[in-house]
């Protein structure tokens, strides 16, 4: 029995990409293709269902991407935003409605939202240092700031949230952080914002977590599980930046939302243009009823670095609101990655949606197939085009289209297509094939409506391996000259196993079942969940067609060529090496006493930008050494510190301190240095030679 009977309506929604480039198949793995079966089944259940998307158009993501194409925002929103709307559609993503960001009703529900919060005195006006990048006169919010996540150690997080372990970070949290605009240390600058007191409302946030456990995927219910226990921060809601929306409060001029505060309520007001244009009530989709049991079910379809905004950020901001519902379920997914890489949007190391539609026209089942049998549901999984070309050949052609297509052959052959009946109505009429789909229908509900789409998926093509043995075993090309009665109810059993077939194939792949439909000439109103199946005496069935074809090796290899040719594009150059010296002899050489030595401390010498004093234990004494690697070191995070020194260099005064020795430093082509030091633990004095 399904456990969604108890909902009346369902609002469905999946991550509003950033407009800042285009859709590749993790995406569509993360976020799209689970929630697209979802909604799938449910209409085939015909349940009320609303399913939301749209561009995210806001925040540091665009801006940099414009700076980066030379290019204005609004610019960048819109060539993205038409793209990645065309790719959705020509994949048969089956959105309601494919919204943006940047549309009125979106900027003005998201200050509808903040000034209802501004007005209950929910935010915490806070002044507080932010980094500011002085060459470009910017405060530096989000990605406009990278540096080492206090968390897992990713050197680059970003200023928001560390995409490497999911955690949302502070500016302030990031160890080293760089600006990404002049690639220098950032300064400290006073600025107000607006919080959102999450410790305020981490108790209530504790107990309507706890009540999922069992109910979210482990993934999800343990991250959050986790960062409770950690303990959860306010967070501000504003940023300093010129790009989104307005912050409607007049002491704010200047000031936008937090790309993060208004890109969930995108879901609203995308759900809103969907009311008006199809003459709905979108209050019905999100807000509290009168009765509990009139509420939509919300679920939320993401990837695991949004898990943070969509069950601990925006359930707060909807709770501190007030008269909206909170999300039933947030199924995230782990991530995809790409032949044993992860994919990337900067090293363009990615299979591009648009790409493939373009190259593999009329093959978006194929994908999609693919995709749904490797989904990262429990963890990280991986695409391969060998692990392709094995699906469809092996499993498409082989078991799927090959069942419908001997089936739809013998048909012709032996009927010319025509299905006839004495008893009029042509049902099912073995009864281990009944008992087999009965427990396949189950098992397809149970697994899809726990968003366990691959186990689904197998049971949908364990009905067609039925239907293949079951052939097999009554061999009807036989039996038609020695029993032709038998070889009918055959073939009109296997027609019927296919109309079924095509039932459980919808939410998965619907381009196939739309033409499974045009062989057996029935309308899609003909199908349904609902374990029903029967053809009338005297239909006729149209020609068949192939419904997959082989994928050649040649088509495999050009794939993976073309991926080694980006990777080889996108490589970093190779470092410029410095010519060698002229040779020395072995007595110059043997003249330098090199010692193994520790930093005992460190600072900075003052006036000077590059100098640092440091006092040195080299085992023979402790020394002072001037050294000119400030820029690169902070003076408190190299105290222990193990270096070589050349202690025998002849001492000389720099900016008045009398400098004994130098330390050795590594310096690569673009003038970073490392210190060079023994491979291990070594004590102070070992000579190096
Ligand atoms: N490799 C992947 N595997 C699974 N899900 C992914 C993957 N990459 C992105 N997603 C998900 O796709 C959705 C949309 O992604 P979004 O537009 O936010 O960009 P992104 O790729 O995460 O960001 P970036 O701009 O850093 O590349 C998000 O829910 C995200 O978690
Ligand atoms: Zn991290």
């Amino acid at each position: 029995m399904s456990k969604l009977n108890k909902f009346k309506r369902f609002t469905v929604t999946s991550a509003l990409p950033y407009a800042n480039g285009p859709l590749h198949i993790g995406h569509l793995a993360g976020a799209y293709l689970p929630a697209d079966i979802f909604v799938r089944y449910l209409r085939l259940k015909h349940k009320d269902v609303v399913y939301i998307c749209g561009s995210d158009e806001h925040g540091a993501a665009i801006t940099i991407k414009a700076k980066k194409e030379n290019t204005t925002p609004q610019a960048i929103i819109d060539k993205y935003h038409n793209q990645i709307k065309t790719s959705f559609e020509e994949f048969g993503i089956s959105f309601d409605i494919y919204h943006r960001t940047s549309s009125p009703i979106h900027h003005d529900l998201s200050q509808e939202f903040f000034l209802n919060l501004y007005e209950k005195d929910e935010f915490v006006e806070k002044f507080s240092e932010q980094y500011f990048d002085e060459d470009y006169q910017q405060f530096l919010a989000d990605r406009y700031i990278i540096g080492t996540c206090p968390n897992c150690s990713n050197p680059n997080a970003y200023g928001d949230q560390c995409e490497n372990c999911g955690t949302s970070l502070n500016p302030t949290d990031l160890i080293n952080p760089i600006s990404t605009l002049s690639g220098k240390t950032p300064v400290l600058k006073l600025t107000k914002h607006w919080f959102l007191p999450l410790d305020k409302y981490q108790p209530w946030l504790e107990k309507w977590i706890d009540t999922k456990e069992g109910d979210w995927k482990v993934n999800v219910f343990g991250q959050c599980k986790s960062w409770l226990k950690s303990g959860l921060q306010p967070r501000s809601m504003t940023r300093d930046l010129d790009w989104g929306i307005d912050v409607p409060l007049e002491e704010a001029k200047g000031k936008k939302l937090y790309v993060w505060m208004d890109a969930p309520i995108g879901y609203i007001s995308a759900t809103k243009q969907w009311a008006i244009d199809n003459g709905k009530d979108w209050k019905l989709y999100w807000k509290k009823q009168e009765n509990e049991a009139d509420e939509s079910c919300l679920l939320h379809f993401i990837g695991k670095d949004n898990i943070v905004f969509h069950c601990i950020i925006f359930p707060s901001i909807l709770h501190a609101h007030g008269e909206y519902i909170l999300p039933q379920n947030v199924p995230a997914n782990e991530f995809l990655n790409l032949e044993g890489d992860k994919l990337s949007t900067s090293r363009n190391h990615a299979v591009w949606l648009h790409e493939y539609l373009e190259e593999f026209p009329g093959k978006q089942d194929e994908l999609r197939y693919v995709l749904t049998s490797i989904l990262p549901e429990t963890s990280d999984s991986e695409f391969t085009w060998k692990d392709y070309q094995a699906r469809v050949n092996n499993e498409l052609v082989a078991i799927l289209g090959n069942y419908v297509n001997r089936v739809m052959i013998l048909m012709h052959k032996f009927y010319d297509g025509k299905i006839e009946s004495e008893t009029g109505k042509i049902v099912l009429t073995d009864k281990h094939i009944n008992a087999e789909l009965s427990r396949f229908y189950d098992e397809i509900e149970v697994n899809l409506e726990a968003y366990r789409f691959r186990q689904a998926l197998q049971s949908v093509m364990d009905i067609a391996r039925l239907g293949n043995r079951y052939l097999t075993e009554n061999e009807p090309w036989k039996t038609i000259k020695t029993n032709p009665e038998q070889a009918k109810e055959t073939l009109q059993n296997s027609l019927i196993l296919i109309g079924h077939l095509a039932a459980c194939l919808q939410p998965f792949l619907p381009a196939t079942v739309k033409k499974v439909l045009d062989m057996l000439n029935l309308p899609f109103s003909a199908i349904a969940f609902d374990r029903e199946m029967a053809f009338e005496s005297g239909h006729q069935l149209n020609a068949p067609a192939l419904l997959f074809e082989k994928v050649e090796d040649e088509v495999i290899a050009a794939q993976i060529q073309k991926l080694a040719d980006k990777k080889a594009a996108t490589a970093p150059p190779v470092p410029a090496i410095v010519p060698a010296k002229e040779n020395i002899s072995y007595e110059s050489f043997a003249t330098m006493d090199i010692r193994t030595g520790t930093i005992v401390a460190a600072e900075k010498v003052a006036k000077t930008k590059k100098l640092l004093k440091l006092s040195i234990d080299t085992g023979i004494d402790t020394r002072t050494i001037v050294s000119g690697i400030a820029e690169y070191f902070e003076p408190e995070a190299i105290i222990g510190q193990k270096v070589s020194v050349l202690v025998n260099l002849e001492p000389r005064e720099i900016k008045g301190i009398l400098s004994q020795g130098m330390i050795l430093m590594a310096e690569n082509a673009d003038g970073k240095l490392s210190f060079v030091m023994p491979a291990d633990e070594m004590h102070n004095g070992s000579v190096v030679r």
